[in-house]
């Protein structure tokens, strides 16, 4: 049979701590909705002591939030704890979060104490937060870096005074993996009464082990995990939701735990919090980075294409993300543009797409990525290859206080015709080059350059709109010159004129 994890969710409380990421009341109302609709066990929505926002929040959030466990921190003091017992008395199943540090730093050096009296004002918080509610999580803050014995001591005592969860946070990031999991199995072999609560797991990633503490946590008995979306937290954050999730579920055959998430809500849920946060996601995140379901590279992006699971542990509709994504570079193959170019409409032959392939690895080169646009234009300038009037050599000089000037050569119909001209900018130079040798009464009536993206290293898109003997041409061209880009939208004009 599988065991349970609970989700204990604090992006409203130790995410919420970063700088920059404060929430307004109605805005953390609108994350608690998202963290229920996901499925998470437990919301811990704020520490109502610090502010009287603070305060308001957790009690909106109360009365919106229909099932999930609604958590207030405090620290284990009697104030802390009748502010946060006030704040919650709105909530269908409330849990006061109370603690204290109980390493010999938080000991010694903050609380200016001694171990003995900090079992005494533990044991004092939860017996006075009971008062109140009959859930009660007590934290032992850095027991990461406490000594195993003295930590058994403190669980012990406060399981005694009826914690329900005990919390055994990592604060400081400082464990490795098998030392967090030794000490979550330590705790359950020797601490009596240790059935009586569930232990949980709270990590930070300082040395970017957050999650991997977590889970070692987990395989030796913990069965809360305390998570945030994004893994966003104090200084490097927390352990993050998904990564959790995503473990147990991609992992299940080897860790038999179950969560409550609907894993399929997980990206939005993290684009939510990172666009009301103001918290961009890094791209490389686990699960919800722009790259993490994104292939680049032409050996993976041909597995991929072959059979998704090559090179995905995770199908990103799990996790509520359409569909894997083939990004188009200098490192892409054949087999990633050629799906490219099928998605976009084009059905080309073998050679046509080794033709466009030779020019998708020049732009790819001046262009750190391709996009849609930029394919359909490789694709009309190979066919521009078949056109009678094409152009062969561009030269243009150009600059402040110089008179730009433009040599031109064209291939028309296989003869070769070179002309040079000045011009009052680069483009009218090159363009009055290309008119000299083509000998036509033709007028620009329209001339409209855009860039495609955004980047200085984009393609540069020309529309014109030639006059030739009453009737309108039009033409078009792009190139990462958009000179270039002028004289072949002028020529694709004068392409489709009546041969003289
Ligand atoms: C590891 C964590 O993430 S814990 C949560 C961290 N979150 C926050 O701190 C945000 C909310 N905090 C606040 O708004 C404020 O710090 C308050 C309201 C809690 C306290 O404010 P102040 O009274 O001005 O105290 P201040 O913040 O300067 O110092 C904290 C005091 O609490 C004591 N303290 C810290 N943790 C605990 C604890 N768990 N139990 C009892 N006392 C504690 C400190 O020793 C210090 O006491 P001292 O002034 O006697 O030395
Ligand atoms: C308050 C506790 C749970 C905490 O945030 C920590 O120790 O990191």
């Amino acid at each position: 049979m599988s065991d349970r994890l609970y989700i204990f969710d604090t992006t409203l409380r130790d995410g919420e701590q970063v700088p920059g990421c404060q929430l307004n009341t109605v805005e953390k109302i609108e994350v608690a909705k998202a963290l229920e609709e996901l499925g998470v066990d437990v919301i811990e929505a704020g520490f109502p002591i610090s502010s009287p926002g603070d305060f308001k929040s957790v009690v909106e959030i109360s009365k919106a939030v229909t099932w999930p466990t609604i958590c207030a921190l405090t620290r284990a003091v009697e104030k802390d704890i009748d502010v946060a017992a006030e704040a919650l008395k709105y909530a269908k199943k409330g849990r006061i979060h109370t603690g204290i540090g109980t390493s010999y730093y938080h000991i010694h050096y903050k609380l200016n104490s001694n171990p003995d009296e900090i079992i005494e004002r533990a044991v004092r918080a939860v017996k006075y937060a009971k008062k109140y509610v009959e859930d009660v999580e007590f934290y032992a803050e850095d027991a990461g870096r406490t000594e195993n014995e003295y930590l058994a001591r403190v669980v012990e005592a406060v399981i005694k005074a009826g914690a329900t969860v005990v919390n055994i946070p990592d604060t400081t990031g400082y464990t490795m993996p098998h030392e967090f999991g030794e000490k979550i199995k330590y705790l359950i072999d020797n601490v009596r009464g240790v059935e009586n609560a569930i232990i949980s797991t709270h990590c930070h990633n300082d040395l970017g082990m957050a999650t991997a503490n977590t889970i070692s946590g987990i395989i030796n008995g913990a069965r809360q995990a305390e998570v945030t979306i994004n893994g966003i937290g104090e200084r490097a954050g927390n352990t993050s939701l998904e990564e959790v999730v995503m473990t147990l579920k991609s992992r299940y055959k080897v860790l038999n735990i179950d969560t409550n998430i609907n894993t399929k809500n997980i990206f939005k849920t993290s684009r939510l919090v990172s666009n009301l946060m103001n918290m961009p996601v890094q791209p490389n995140k686990a699960i919800v980075g722009r790259n993490a379901f994104a292939h680049s590279s032409g050996i993976h992006q041909d597995g991929v294409l072959k059979n998704r699971e090559n090179y995905e542990i995770i199908d990103p509709t799990e996790v509520g993300i359409n569909e894997s994504s083939i990004v188009l570079t200098a490192r892409s193959g054949r087999a990633a543009l050629k799906h490219r170019l099928e998605v976009l409409g084009y059905e080309l032959t073998k050679e046509k797409v080794d033709e466009v392939y030779e020019k998708f690895l020049e732009l790819a080169d001046k262009k750190k990525d391709i996009r849609d646009d930029d394919v359909v234009l490789l694709v009309d300038d190979t066919q521009r290859k078949e056109r009678r009037i094409k152009l062969d050599f561009l030269q243009v000089v150009t600059g402040k206080s110089l008179i730009p000037m433009a040599t031109v050569r064209l291939d028309i119909a296989g003869e070769k015709f070179d002309a040079t001209s000045s011009g009052n900018g680069p483009v009218d130079a090159a363009i009055k080059a290309v008119k000299q040798i083509l000998k036509r009464q033709v007028t620009l009536e329209e001339f409209l350059i855009q860039a495609i993206t955004k980047g200085s290293d984009d393609v540069g898109k020309v529309h014109m709109e030639l006059d030739y003997d009453g009737v309108k041409f039009f033409g078009f061209g792009a190139h990462t010159d958009i000179i270039t880009a002028s004289v072949e939208a002028f020529l694709d004009a004068v392409n489709k004129m009546p041969v003289q």
